[in-house]
């Protein structure tokens, strides 16, 4: 099992995502910041850990917020990402690891290509980004 936790960033009607560097598996999607749990971490801190590294930024492990999660088969594996809500951090975030980051609104988001998991997500993301605007 590829147990996989990751944030949805919020900053008004917008998410914060990032797109897969060349090289790794489906390079060029836009995913939701974060990466796998190591034995003997939680959830939130695999994810303070992750932003930290991916995106430079510091994350209290109390702020993120169980948001949703996906189970999809993913290569072989069985992938069950772990969605959390994210409102706050500190520091900017810049990109360490990825192509590019990107502040997507609903409208932006749907026209990125994304990983097949992550798709269910939208409509969470829908409910949740209409209630800021
Ligand atoms: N971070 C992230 N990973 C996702 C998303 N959707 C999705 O299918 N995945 C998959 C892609 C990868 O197979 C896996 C995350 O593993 P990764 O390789 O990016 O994580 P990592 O940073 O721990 O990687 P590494 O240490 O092995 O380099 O989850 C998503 O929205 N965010």
């Amino acid at each position: 099992m590829l147990l996989v936790v990751a944030a949805a960033m919020v900053r008004g009607d917008q998410v914060l995502v990032q797109q897969r560097p060349e090289g790794t598996q489906m390079a060029g999607l836009w995913e939701f910041p974060g990466g796998k749990i190591e034995p003997g971490e939680s959830p939130e801190s695999a994810l303070a850990r992750e932003l930290r590294e991916e995106l430079g930024i510091e994350v209290n492990p109390a702020a993120p917020v169980p948001l949703t999660f996906a189970s999809a088969p993913l290569g072989g594996r069985h992938l069950l990402l772990l969605l959390y809500r994210l409102d706050s951090w500190q520091g900017t975030p810049e990109p360490h690891h990825a192509n590019a980051l990107r502040w997507a609104d609903m409208a932006t988001l749907r026209t990125l290509p994304m990983p097949p998991a992550d798709l269910p997500f939208l409509g969470v993301l829908d409910a949740l980004l209409g209630r800021q605007a």
